[in-house]
């Protein structure tokens, strides 16, 4: 039996570029990500995704420009915890990325996406954003730097996907 913990990161994203920030403290310190965190309680996954980006990059979303475009799980071995993460895209804000306590943001193209100092997984989830395909992942890792297994597949929608989902 798994403890799922229900996570939300958004990608700003226009037709050249991606937002990444790099993480300055706690879990993925030191690696460039999107922004996001946990989902709180008594808060939907949306406002979580909304308040997240807020925090790390001071940038507004509103919900109607976030699209989800895919789902990540994590387990590690040895541990009971699932991470369950709710991966977003949005190309319309307000606000321009600021750097804050916990993100350093900065825009990269397609082709420079800094893979050696990102989570091992990304980069084999990433071709399925970069394309615009809609993706569910798991990987297993052994500590924060070996993923055993994955399984990665491309859905046809996310709605479809949830619905089904046990
Ligand atoms: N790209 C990518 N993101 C990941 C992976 N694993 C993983 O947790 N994430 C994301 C999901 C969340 O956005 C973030 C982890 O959330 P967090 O621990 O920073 O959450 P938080 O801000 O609420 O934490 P806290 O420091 O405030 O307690 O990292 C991964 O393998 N690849």
């Amino acid at each position: 039996m798994f403890l799922k913990k229900v996570y939300t990161l958004v990608f700003l994203r226009n037709e050249t570029q991606i937002l990444l920030g790099l993480k300055k403290r706690g879990f993925g310190v030191n690696k460039w990500n999107g922004f996001g965190g946990k989902v709180e309680q008594n808060e939907t996954i949306i406002d979580a995704a909304i308040r997240e980006l807020k925090e790390e990059c001071c940038v507004v979303v509103n919900k109607c420009d976030l699209k989800n475009i895919g789902h990540l799980e994590f387990t590690f071995e040895g541990d009971s915890l699932l991470m369950d993460v709710r991966v977003f895209s949005a190309s319309n804000y307000q606000g321009v990325p600021v750097e804050t306590e916990e993100m350093a943001p900065k825009w990269y193209g397609y082709d420079e996406v800094p893979f050696d100092n990102m989570w091992p997984d990304d980069r084999i989830w990433f071709p399925y954003m970069v394309k615009n395909k809609l993706f569910f992942g798991k990987f297993h890792y052994k500590g924060f730097d070996t993923i055993l297994n994955y399984e990665l597949q491309e859905l046809k929608s996310m709605e479809t996907f949830y619905k089904n989902k046990k």
